[in-house]
């Protein structure tokens, strides 16, 4: 990482290594050739509107949003798989807690299957199971909520390819342009090695700071395991975002 200093609002900000991050056309990864700019990048300056404005309003979150065992149910019957509890710390360049940030998730059921309608895995729709949720950060920059663990899925990039268990992540900053989107893994899970998405970044670093780690003393006793995953937004220690190219 470079270690560039750049002054900020309120003090020093990190300017990221653009070479860290995994190239736009990363060949293994199919679908980036498709998706890749053809052209060099046009830098366009954030405007007043992006950066104050639309917001969430906190008020929208209803008691069930980070609960995605019960958030779907249809007759009271919870989610089938293995229950946890994934939590963790938003945090910002300088390791500051950073409070009341709406975080968003989705994944697939214990299956690996989605609910979308484009979803074409075979494995079974669970009804009381959506896959999403959100939360927002309390005044110690920690989010936590109740899922299932998804399954690993099979995808035609090379014909029989599969991704590791995973669940995607959503932060918003100040604006609703200000969005940050990553992955985040499970310790221990072999699959993540042979993962052509997770093998685009080179830095093995990087890929342990996207995976969650096992975390026996916050599990629910007899009912619910725990993973903790620590987002860091930017700076020298930044989690990877998937759709932040360049900039801080
Ligand atoms: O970009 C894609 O093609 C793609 C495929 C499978 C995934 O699980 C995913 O997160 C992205």
């Amino acid at each position: 990482m470079s270690g560039i200093i750049l002054p900020g609002a309120d003090g020093v900000l990190y300017q990221r290594d653009r070479a860290w991050h995994p190239a736009a056309d990363t060949p293994g990864y199919k679908s980036t050739t498709f998706r890749a700019p053809k052209h060099s990048l046009l830098a366009l300056g954030p405007t007043k509107s992006e950066m104050t404005g639309p917001t969430f309003g906190h008020e929208k979150l209803g008691p069930l949003d980070n609960d995605l065992i019960r958030n779907f149910s249809q007759d009271g019957t919870e989610a089938i798989g293995q229950r946890m509890i994934v939590y963790g710390q938003v945090l910002d360049e300088n390791a500051r807690a950073v409070p009341g940030t709406l975080v968003e998730f989705w994944q697939a059921n214990a299956g690996g299957r989605y609910r979308h309608k484009k979803e074409a895995y075979l494995a079974a729709l669970d009804p009381n199971f959506a896959g999403f949720g959100r939360a927002v950060t309390d005044e110690n920059g920690f989010y936590s909520f109740r899922t299932v663990k998804p399954g690993a899925y099979p995808w035609p990039n090379g014909g029989n390819d599969w991704r590791p268990a995973h669940i995607h992540f959503s932060v918003f900053g100040h604006a609703f342009a200000q969005r940050l989107i990553t992955q985040m893994y499970f310790e221990g899970d072999p699959m993540i090695w042979q993962c052509p998405i997770v093998a685009t970044i080179n830095d093995k670093a990087a890929i342990d700071q996207l995976t969650a780690r096992l975390d026996r003393h916050n599990t629910t006793p007899m009912d619910a395991l725990a993973y903790r995953f620590d987002i860091v937004l930017r700076g020298r220690r930044s989690t990877m975002f998937e759709n932040k190219l360049e900039g801080n």
